[in-house]
């Protein structure tokens, strides 16, 4: 979501600046009317496009600021002046220089990233650092009074701009005559800035997604409202993020044009530094991640993008924010925090204290005012998107907006994308764009159920990590304490797992996404704080090991996966008890079949088997930590309030328990050596025969002799021939990807769906007799007993 820059005037700079603009004359209002009809962009084409008039009118519909709707005395305005070529020789040689430091410093913040630290915005201390010499060096010069001086500031403030550029870009830019543009050419109707168009060749994003191509437009060149719905991985961040960054390339294009062709425009006209984009986020890693997809994609610009999110030194991000980026992206809590000046409001929306479009909401404007960073100007003009995969989820949310009656009524049954879109106050005249088909998840997403007792989850779970464990794996669990249970399990199996959830410090969770991104066959057991818009490449496969509450979460859960061009596969775990949750959530995808994942039960027993220990060992030191935890607990209180604990036990009791205590470690001991033993084997089906197995595994060139061999074996094939390669078993621990095994086992299984809507069916009936039945002997009861007690 996008809204526009902020002023944060008081009065008496209010009244000051209004002296100053009677003082500057008729002059300056001239020469702002003449710069009105200059053209809009000088890369737009002219009147016989169809965007033109658009552009280049005050008709917009909302959207950012343009010139001509700039009241100055509300902005402190500041024009930079345009880099001539000698002012460009001398800013080429600062800002190489300050390249230099700032590649330094990335050096440094790179080293303690490592560590997976909280440091990530040490970057932009330097920045700031440079932007307060930067704006010493302005205050300097805004003493000298003729317009000599004023052309020094004009100069300096071009300085600023280009250090910030330089800051900003850090890295090299792409060499721009390697670039095949003939390659990028379904871009070109989109007409994005040149600077953004540098970017995506050096992204080498050959092509704009379907719901770019359908945005972009809309919300960069007609400034409309725009809520967007597509699926899981479709690029959605650069649907709405392009569009900003062209709008704010545009003005600043605007207002260098209007400054290279009249030198004596007024410095106020050009506004810089205020916040004019808000991107709100509902979790802090897609904070950071949108943070960084924009970073990149602004790189040859010099719009600044900073993240503001919970977890992370406040202090630090405030100190960000007085360097005045832009676009900021954000969490809701710490924004509430930073706006209302240290207290936090979670449980209150961060919309309310944003303006309101449609001007009737008085009962609102007394919020807006307190927000320093709202001008009532920008009320009128701001420029609302709404992004998910889920909004169509709900059918008769495009029929409200249409009708512009999105008027909230507690629990009238929105969902939360709706309430959103209507607290956010978007305006009927909202581009709708929904790409999403009638399923909603993503087209190349395969989806798959194992139906399973909830306590032989671990063994599936087992089992699939072993058997299919190629590429990234995430597990979603619904609660954190099945995330634990089943981490430390996984462990003990010799399993490395990473984990994430809201209870960790923001300094490890941001540790285990990057470790988990590092590594090609890595495991993320998450709870549903990663389920929206994390961007990792190379997710294979997406196990639900806990049902999520709604179909919302399931689909962006299953989105981690089958992102962008590549595919993937989602697994639920379904106990009896989520049966009739599974049957629901099918019904809001619309979709016919599920496929019942390949199980093949010949590899349960040595599963069973290791699971069986590896519960066993859990359970011993899970003892043992809670019993640490308890005493020490104890002991701690006990010094706090200076007591000495008594060891009450008899010598007796004391050696007893000794006894049992040595007893136990040497059974953990005895259990983890069995159990390593059997964890230096791969997983053998019972039925295996052991002449093809030399030593512990099979390597891939192995694993390829055995499928051409079996592929052989198939070619000059009779019935018996395919029997025998049946048996012919190719076992690894990463044998095939769990997509692949699904692909194989053809559509078979594809009825389940029915089976498991009947089964639904025949429980709620059977529940619904059994109460029936409960009621009539009640009933009957009752009537005995006032039977009885009328005949006494
Ligand atoms: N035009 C493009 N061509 C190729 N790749 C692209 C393009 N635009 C974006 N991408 C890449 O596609 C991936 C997914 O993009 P993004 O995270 O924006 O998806 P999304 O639709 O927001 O997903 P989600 O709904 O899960 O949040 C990213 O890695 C991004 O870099």
């Amino acid at each position: 979501m996008a809204s526009g820059p902020s002023s944060g005037r008081n009065n008496q700079t209010k009244k000051k600046l209004k002296k100053e603009k009677k003082r500057a004359g008729v002059k300056s209002e001239e020469q702002l009317e003449r710069f009105d009809s200059l053209p809009w962009n000088p890369s737009l084409p002219d009147k016989d496009d169809a965007y033109s008039f658009l552009i280049g009118s005050n008709e917009l519909e909302g959207g950012f600021l343009s010139l001509e709707e700039i009241d100055e005395t509300e902005y402190a305005l500041d024009i930079p002046k345009p880099q001539n070529e000698s002012a460009k020789k001398i800013l080429k040689r600062k800002s190489k220089s300050k390249k230099r430091k700032v590649s330094e410093h990335d050096d440094s913040s790179v080293a303690e990233d490592e560590g997976g630290n909280e440091e990530r915005p040490e970057e932009e201390e330097v920045v700031e650092g440079e932007l307060k010499e930067l704006k010493q060096n302005k205050k300097r010069k805004k003493k000298k009074k003729n317009n000599t001086q004023k052309k020094g500031k004009l100069e300096n403030a071009a300085e600023e701009n280009a250090e910030l550029a330089a800051v900003a870009d850090g890295k090299e830019d792409v060499d721009e005559e390697s670039v095949d543009e003939s390659e990028y050419l379904a871009w070109n109707e989109l007409r994005l800035h040149p600077l953004l168009m540098k970017s995506i060749h050096r992204l080498k994003f050959k092509e704009p997604t379907p719901i770019q191509k359908a945005c972009i437009p809309a919300a960069a060149h007609q400034g409309k409202d725009v809520v967007g719905a597509a699926e899981t991985g479709s690029g959605k961040t650069l649907a709405f993020g392009l569009p900003i960054l062209q709008r704010l390339l545009e003005e600043r294009d605007k207002v260098e044009k209007l400054i290279s062709e009249y030198q004596e425009a007024d410095e106020r006209i050009a506004s810089r530094g205020f916040l004019r984009a808000l991107i709100i986020t509902p979790t802090r890693e897609l904070a950071l991640q949108v943070t960084d997809h924009l970073k990149e994609v602004a790189k040859p610009t010099n719009v600044r993008v900073v993240p503001i999110v919970g977890g992370m030194s406040t202090e630090k991000q405030e100190r960000l924010l007085k360097s005045r980026p832009e676009i900021v992206v954000g969490t809701p809590g710490r924004l509430w925090e930073l706006m209302s000046g240290g207290a936090v409001h979670l449980t209150e929306s961060i919309i309310d204290m944003l303006p309101v479009t449609s001007g009737s909401d008085d009962a609102q404007s007394h919020n807006t005012e307190s927000c320093v960073t709202v001008s009532s100007l920008q009320r009128k003009k701001r420029q609302t998107f709404v992004f998910s995969a889920t909004i169509a989820l709900s059918a008769d949310f495009r029929k409200k907006l249409k009708r512009g009656s999105l008027k909230s009524k507690p629990n009238d049954g929105l969902n939360s994308i709706e309430t959103l879109s209507e607290r956010a106050g978007m305006r009927a005249s909202a581009a709708i764009i929904d790409l999403t088909n009638a399923s909603i998840l993503a087209h190349n997403l395969e989806e798959s159920f194992i139906e399973c007792k909830e306590e032989d989850k671990d063994a599936y779970l087992f089992y699939l990590l072993s058997l299919h464990g190629q590429g990234r794996t995430i597990i979603f669990c619904t609660s954190i304490a099945a995330l634990r249970h089943i981490s430390s399990i996984l462990r003990i199996l010799d399993i490395n797992v990473w984990t994430l959830h809201a209870q960790m410090q923001q300094r490890a969770r941001l540790k285990a996404v990057d470790r988990f991104r590092a590594t090609e066959h890595g495991i993320l057991i998450a709870t549903d704080v990663a389920a929206r818009g994390l961007d990792i490449p190379g997710v294979r496969t997406v196990i639900h090991y806990q049902l999520p509450h709604s179909a919302e979460v399931y689909v962006h859960r299953s989105g981690r996966t089958a992102r962008a061009l590549s595919d993937g596969c989602s697994i639920a775990l379904i106990s009896p008890n989520e049966t009739s949750k599974f049957a629901g959530l099918c019904k809001s995808f619309a979709k016919e079949n599920f496929r019942r994942f390949p199980i093949d039960i010949s590899y349960m027993p040595e599963v069973m088997k290791r699971l069986s220990l590896a519960r066993q060992i859990d359970k011993i030191l899970r003892k043992d930590s809670q019993e640490k935890a308890k005493k020490s607990w104890l002991e701690r209180n006990a010094e706090s309030i200076e007591l000495v604990l008594d060891d009450n036990d008899s010598e007796d009791e004391r050696v007893n328990k000794h006894k049992q205590k040595k007893a136990s470690s040497a059974h953990l001991k005895k259990m983890q050596q069995e159990l390593n033993t059997l964890l230096c084997r791969p997983l053998q089906p019972k039925t295996f025969s052991n002449r093809f197995l030399a030593g512990a595994g099979v390597s891939p060139v192995l694993q390829n002799q055995f499928e051409e061999l079996a592929r052989q074996k198939l070619a000059d094939s009779n019935t018996s021939a395919q029997n025998k390669r049946r048996k012919l078993v190719i076992i690894g621990q990463d044998c095939v990807e769990p997509l692949q095994a699904l692909r194989s086992t053809g559509e078979e299984a594809c009825q389940d769906l029915k089976e498991i809507a009947e089964k639904r069916k025949n429980m709620e009936n059977l529940r619904r007799k059994r109460k029936e039945e409960k009621k009539r002997l009640h009933d009957q009861r009752r009537k005995q007993r006032k039977k009885l007690k009328g005949g006494s």
